[in-house]
């Protein structure tokens, strides 16, 4: 939260509204600087839901910019990344007709499994979608609501993102972009428009979805509220998933590794390929640019770690080597590997193993799943000893970083620059004003720049033992049985 004085370009906004907060950046455009910035929190529902109130994060969008001062009166254009995937439904008067889905409630594993049956198989749907949609993908959160709660579908008349959500706040109109888009499991990668076949199957009228904004294009503009800072007629630019939005952040290159340690864990690069990944690690999104953004995405990521943290009464950076205890972290059920019934999991607890130990088992575990689908992210040719780019929340922590190193044996590099999904959103916004490329942008205010660190032997025993693990836990890993006994 600071405010800074006199900036050498416009002054540009960009919005990471993710899981767990919504932060806001208010960026000098010809340098990159942050001249102020803010964060608001907002809540997810407990238990086997995964929910949040769209109203919370526009309120704490206002927060956060409240939290900006000045500076944010005076910015020429704004963007917004957001949380991918989550279920937004707005009835006739543009307003919540419930709480949205998010991205981690895995409620809908079975919609998702009779959907691709429905649509001739994995195969099919990577060919034709880029992406076998699991429980994560709006296709079978939609699917859910109309089984469940036919009365909130029929009260329907317009289906958001949460990006597409806050961006509909500021300009009015119904937007989405490719990226995000591409998330949904109803815009098919192939012809790059929505799929009417994917639409039929789960009963949603294309009419209710957001025209699809192509990169570089302007939204719309803001419209006027007392709420925001911002001046009637303040550009809006498409804004995208929050991953796409990192990767602009970051002007990523095609074939650079990133691995981000937020609520989810996730691993990408850029690719000139349409990713098809029939056994369904891989999602294939689009970028916010025009080229691809191959994803692999777990569920348990910092929030797990720092659970079982909490729950040993231990700082998060108090881990300790030495053990071959294995903590397989899958409190929420798992996307990678697909395990969405899955529960955490304790497996060779000795009278020796010691509390750190266990929480090092537990960054272990989450590391594990993450470096497993990096290999089928990046393309054949890639070099696997370039330096993993290290963003998120958690990669401020040492713990992390150090994890990350042992088991990648990768040099492991970190960016400074903090909000890299705000950052790459304030980069497209000062693209629409300039006409540059939004990557661009983002080397030219050189956001990926930080410490290299160098790569340490990889621990090859704790990655054969942790797969050890899954494989032969698959039986209880798989099991819905004690999903249903969950509050
Ligand atoms: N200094 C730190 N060291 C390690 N982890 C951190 C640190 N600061 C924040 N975190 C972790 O970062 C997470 C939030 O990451 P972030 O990328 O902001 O999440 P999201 O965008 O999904 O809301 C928290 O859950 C916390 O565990
Ligand atoms: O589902 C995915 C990617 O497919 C997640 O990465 C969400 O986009 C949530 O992101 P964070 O809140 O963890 O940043």
């Amino acid at each position: 939260m600071s405010s800074a004085p006199a900036a050498d370009g416009p002054l540009v906004v960009g919005v990471d509204s993710s899981t767990q907060s919504t932060k806001v950046l208010v960026v000098d455009a010809a340098t990159g600087r942050v001249v102020a910035s803010g964060q608001a929190p907002h809540s997810v529902s407990s238990g086997v839901a995964r929910e949040s109130d769209p109203e919370e994060w526009w309120n704490a969008l206002c927060a956060a910019l409240e939290q900006c001062g000045s500076a944010a009166r005076e910015v020429a254009a704004v963007a917004v990344g957001g949380q991918q995937h989550g279920l937004v439904t707005l009835d006739a008067r543009s307003r919540p007709v419930r709480p949205a889905l998010l991205w981690n409630d895995v409620r809908s594993a079975g919609q998702a499994r009779t959907l691709v049956d429905r649509l001739g198989g994995p195969k099919a749907w990577a060919e034709r979608v880029g992406s076998v949609p699991g429980p994560s993908f709006t296709v079978t959160k939609w699917a859910w609501l109309s089984e469940h709660e036919p009365e909130a579908a029929r009260a329907t008349a317009a289906v958001r993102l949460p990006h597409d959500y806050l961006t509909e706040r500021l300009t009015g109109s119904g937007t989405t972009d490719r990226g995000d888009a591409s998330g949904t499991g109803w815009w098919a990668s192939g012809t790059e428009a929505y799929d009417e076949e994917i639409l039929g199957l789960v009963g949603l009228d294309p009419e209710l979805l957001p025209r699809v904004v192509r990169p570089g294009e302007v939204a719309g503009t803001v419209r006027g509220s007392g709420e925001l800072p911002f001046s009637k007629g303040t550009l809006v630019a498409p804004g995208t998933g929050d991953n796409a939005a990192a990767a602009l952040g970051l002007g990523l290159r095609p074939g650079t590794p990133v691995l981000s340690l937020g609520t989810s864990g996730t691993v990408y690069a850029v690719s000139r390929r349409r990713p098809a990944d029939p056994t369904g690690t891989v999602a294939g999104f689009a970028d916010a640019r025009g080229d691809w953004l191959p994803l692999a995405c777990t569920l348990n990521c910092t929030q797990a770690v720092d659970r079982v943290a909490a729950l040993l009464s231990l700082d998060r950076e108090a881990v300790e080597a030495g053990s071959s205890v294995t903590l397989l972290p899958y409190l929420d059920g798992e996307r990678t590997p697909d395990l969405p019934h899955a529960s955490g999991l304790l497996h060779g607890l000795r009278h020796d193993t010691t509390a750190g130990q266990l929480l090092q088992a537990a960054y272990d575990g989450a590391v594990h799943s993450l470096l497993g689908a990096l290999d089928l992210v990046l393309e054949a040719d890639a070099d696997r000893s370039a330096p993993l780019l290290l963003i998120g929340g958690g990669a401020r922590g040492t713990a992390w970083q150090d994890t990350v190193r042992r088991l990648s044996g990768r040099p492991v590099q970190v960016p400074e620059a903090r909000e890299l999904v705000a950052l790459g959103a304030a980069a497209q916004a000062a693209g629409i004003l300039t006409g540059e490329d939004p990557a661009a942008v983002a080397r030219r205010w050189g956001t990926a720049e930080g410490p290299v660190l160098p790569p340490v032997e990889r621990d090859e025993s704790a990655l054969a033992r942790i797969a050890g693990v899954v494989s032969d836990a698959a039986p209880l890993l798989g099991s819905a049985g004690h999903e249903d006994a969950r509050p």
